[in-house]
Parts: structure tokens; sequence; C-alpha cells
């Protein structure tokens, strides 16, 4: 039995974790949950069902009713709550569904109390991959990437040579845009910009998807898992998202892993890591699907992910910019305060306008350098 601790536990991977914990009550435990605001009727579902030995909320508006759901659990609140959690004394495996920069703290506290981990949370990599890389050596902790791409990755390099690796691939759907010119783009709205054409996501990360900027985190966060250089690391428009990731060998082979798209598979093979568990969801079906389509990634149309390479060789702080600014200006447009193309417009500004770059900051200089941009951005 694994005890499984949930950080993020209201949201799209978090709710879709608790499914796949569901159907596996021999194999997964879970002792701890972090739970949002988004919905009462569903926290109390979650913490009568699971009764873990902790829970963290963000705030005390029902916890006197969750209380009495749950008698024998240990509440805790905020962001110490998260900390709590994740230094929660008994090994296991913690599954960080966090959106965004808050995020990397909790990452670091669970690595530093033994916890291995699995990451939905890209942006604890985009901000800190050379230090989680370290602290997950020192900690001999496994880190197994929950996002679908690195995911699939990470299974097509099971049992392979890093040194006889040509190049990885990581797939891109186009996001819910995608037969837009830039032009058009001057007038969508937040309402189309939240339909994602194939995956059911939370609120950023599908505008993430839209800007591309989501496949510019995810070159950052496949240099810091897998060790690679950014000038192996490609995208390529495939919007169907049945290819998920790829890995091609010096001889030309290339391994490429396939599923609909649905994040039930790469949570569960996050819990069940080496193994494949049976997951209750309909089969893959070739014939049916007939083709699959690609088309080389367009660096014009999507200048958030062209700027992401350039950000990810300069490293330091430069992603941390990056993804501080994204961050914040997503947040302004989901809250109707900016148009879509301001998004780009102010990511691109912030980086541009950055001039105190370190090489090799430290945890502080990390959240210093967030802290700061996400004030400044909009502003
Ligand atoms: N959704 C997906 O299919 C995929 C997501 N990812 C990545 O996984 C992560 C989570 O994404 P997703 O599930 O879509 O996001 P959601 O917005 O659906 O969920 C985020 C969760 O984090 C909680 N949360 C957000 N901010 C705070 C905070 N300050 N303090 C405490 N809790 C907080 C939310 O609480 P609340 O209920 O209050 O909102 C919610 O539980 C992101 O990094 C995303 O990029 C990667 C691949 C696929
Ligand atoms: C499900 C997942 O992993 C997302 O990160 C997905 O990749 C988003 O789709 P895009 O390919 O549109 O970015
Ligand atoms: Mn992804």
């Amino acid at each position: 039995m694994k005890s499984i601790y949930l950080l993020g536990g209201s949201g799209s991977i978090g709710t879709q974790t608790l499914a796949v914990i569901e159907q596996y009550p021999n194999d997964f435990k879970l002792i701890g949950i972090s739970l949002g605001n988004r919905n009462h009727a569903s926290n109390e579902v979650i913490i009568k069902t699971f009764q873990p030995e902790i829970v963290v909320l963000k705030n005390d508006q029902h916890l006197t009713e969750y209380q009495k759901l749950a008698p024998n659990t240990r509440f805790e609140l905020g962001d110490e709550g998260l900390i709590a959690l994740a230094t929660y004394p008994k090994p296991g495996l913690l599954v960080n569904a966090l959106m965004g920069s808050v995020g990397l703290y909790p990452t670091i506290k669970a690595i530093e109390s033994g916890k291995n981990i699995a990451l939905a949370n890209k942006e604890t990599l985009i901000m800190a991959g050379d230090l989680i890389h370290q602290l997950v050596k020192k900690h001999a902790v496994e880190l197994i990437p929950i996002d679908s791409e690195h995911n699939a990755i990470l299974q097509a390099l099971l049992g392979e040579n890093k040194q006889d690796i040509q190049s990885i691939t990581i797939t891109a759907s186009g996001g819910s845009f995608r037969d837009l010119t830039r032009e058009q783009l001057n007038n969508v709205t937040k309402g189309d910009a939240l339909k994602h054409p194939n995956w059911q996501m939370g609120a950023k990360i599908t505008i993430d998807s839209a800007t591309m900027m989501n496949k510019g985190l995810e070159v950052i966060e496949a240099h810091h898992l897998f060790g690679i250089p950014y000038h192996q690391i490609k995208t390529v428009l495939h919007k169907e998202s049945i290819i998920h990731g790829m890995v091609t060998f010096r001889d030309e082979s290339t391994k490429a892993i396939l599923g609909y798209p649905d994040m039930r598979m790469p949570i569960l093979y996050a819990l069940s890591y080496p193994r494949h568990l049976a997951l209750n969801i309909k089969p893959l079906d070739l014939e049916t699907i007939g083709s699959l389509t690609f088309k080389p990634m367009d660096y014009v149309r999507y200048p958030l992910l062209a700027l992401a390479y350039r950000v990810g060789e300069l490293g330091g702080l430069y992603p941390t910019v990056m993804n501080a600014a994204n961050e914040k200006a997503v947040a302004l447009f989901l809250n109707n305060e900016i148009s879509f193309l301001d998004i780009e417009r102010l990511v691109i500004e912030a980086v541009e306008s950055f001039k105190e770059n370190i090489q090799e900051p430290t945890l502080e200089d990390i959240l210093n350098c967030n802290q700061k941009i996400y004030e400044k951005v909009g502003k």
C-alpha cells in the first residue's frame, strides 16, 4: 500500500488523481490533501470519503463543518498548512497538483522530508530546476512527471542509454486558437480561449496552451527532467494529441507513446511507476482514429515558445521572470483586465527589461524575483 499526499486536490489534476486512487483502494491510500475554495460541496465529499490524516484548507471558512465530517483528521490552513502536509512525518509519494509558483516551496520541503514526488506543477521546475535536481539527488527521492508529454518521454526512455539519444519531441495541440491568424487574435474572448480542443484542464494551463507558453514551459521542464540540451528538444504541432512524446535515438529509430488525451493515464503511471496498472478507460482504437497529422512549429505565430528556448538557454533567474510575468498576465486576462495578445506583450516586455540576472540563484533569490516580477507586471 502506497501512501499518497495530494497538493491541489480540488483542481483538474487533483480530482483526477482522487478518481485514480479510488479505483485502487488496495494499492493507494490518501494520507493528506490540500483543498481550495472552488467547490464546498465537493470538498465535503472528499473529506468524508477519504478521511485523510491531514487536510489543508486555504482558510477557515468552512473549517468547523469539515471537522465534523472527519473528527480524527488534523486540519491546517494556508501556506503554512501546505508545508505541514509536505513535511508530514510519514514516507510516501507527494502529488503536486497546485497551479503556479506557489507549488515550488512545498515541493522543496517534501523532497527534504524524503518524499517521492509526482509532479504536475511544472512551474516548480521552470523556476528552480537546478535546485530541485540537486535536492532529488541529495535526498535520493524519485521525481516522476505527470505532465503528459514528459510522462510519455519517461516511459520511452526506460532501459535506454542517455548517450544514444538524438532528440526528444514534445507534441503540441496548437491550443484553442490554432486555426486563427495573429490578426484574428485581436478579437478573441476569454470564453473562446478557455475552450481547449482536446483536454479538460484548469484555466491557467488552458490559456498557456492557447499562447503556446505551455509548450515553452514544457521545453524547460524537459531540459531539467531528462538533462537534455535545448537544441535536442523539439516540438511539433500534432492536433490530435494522440502521440504525447517521442524519443529519437542516434540510429534514427523513434519510440512514441500514444493514448487518448486523458490525464488519468499519466497520473496512474506516476502513482504506480514503473508498473502499468489497468485503467478503466476507452481502449485506444487506431482504426477509428485513422490518421495522425503533424505540422512544423511556427515560431512567428507563437513568439512565447521562441522566448522560452532563449530564456532556458540564458538560465539563472530568466525562467523565473518569464514564468512570473506569464502567471500574472494570465491572471489579469482571466480577470478581464487585459486582452489575449497583451499576455505575450507583457511577458516579452518583462524578460526584455530584466537586467538583474544571477546565474546560480539561491531559493531565496528565486522566490524574491518571482514576487517582484509578479507585483510589477501589468502596473
Ligand atoms: N489540468 C491538466 O490536465 C494538466 C495540468 N498540468 C499542470 O498541473 C498544475 C495544476 O493544473 P490544474 O489542475 O489544471 O489547475 P487547477 O487550477 O484546476 O487546480 C489547481 C489547484 O491548486 C489550488 N491552488 C491554486 N493556488 C493556490 C494557493 N495559492 N494555495 C493553495 N492552493 C492553491 C487550487 O485551489 P482552488 O480550488 O481554490 O482553485 C486547485 O486545487 C499546473 O501546474 C498545470 O500546468 C500539467 C499537465 C496537464
Ligand atoms: C495534458 C497536458 O499535458 C497539457 O500540458 C497539454 O499538453 C496541453 O495541450 P497543448 O498541447 O495544447 O499545450
Ligand atoms: Mn503537457
